[in-house]
């Protein structure tokens, strides 16, 4: 079973374009994991508690790995580049989370698909239009190049 997956990356404490370079090179190495794109990095501002910025990004690969195999491998990956599990939207060296998977939706309690929250946040929408712009995010029924026009852009930089 081949899936293909969007994932976002984020960091901001530590060197994170050295972090998510990093983290990027590990996923494109994981078994049952072909990198097909990856989006630049952008700075961003933190949305949450007062915290500095992050680095944030998207990434598309091809699995053939199961939802749940996939998102254990994005946190055994985060526990790796020394994730701390803290508050709620708290600092993170490195944070991963699973954005689509192909058309599917799912709503476990440990894994929601689509991220529920990627529709409202323009640190992943920016990326993610760079490399997937006509994908259909399928709660909402419309392509990211779509969504991007509703949310303010105006806190993320190259
Ligand atoms: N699509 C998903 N991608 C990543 N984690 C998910 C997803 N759906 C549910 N989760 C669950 O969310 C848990 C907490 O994730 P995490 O600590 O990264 O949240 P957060 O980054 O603080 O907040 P947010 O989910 O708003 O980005 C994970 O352990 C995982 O079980
Ligand atoms: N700009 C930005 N803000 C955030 C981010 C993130 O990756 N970028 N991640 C969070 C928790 O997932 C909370 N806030």
């Amino acid at each position: 079973m081949q899936a293909r997956c969007a994932v976002a990356l984020g960091s901001n404490i530590g060197d994170s374009h050295a972090i998510l370079e990093a983290a990027i090179e590990r996923l494109a190495h994981a078994p049952s994991i072909v990198l097909q794109a990856k989006s630049r990095w952008y700075t961003t501002k933190a949305v949450g508690p007062p915290q500095p910025n992050y680095l944030n990004g998207c990434a598309i690969l091809q699995v053939e790995l199961s939802p749940q195999l996939l998102l254990d491998t994005l946190l055994a990956i985060e526990q790796e580049f020394g994730r701390v599990r803290q508050q709620r939207w708290g600092p993170r060296s490195l944070d991963l989370d699973l954005l689509l998977y192909d058309d599917l939706r799912l709503d476990t309690p440990t894994l929601q698909i689509p991220h529920p929250r990627m529709r409202e946040r323009a640190f992943v929408l920016v990326p993610l239009v760079e490399i997937a712009p006509n994908w259909v995010e399928p709660v909402s029924g419309r392509v990211i190049k779509e969504l991007v026009k509703e949310v303010d852009c105006s806190d993320v930089h190259l």
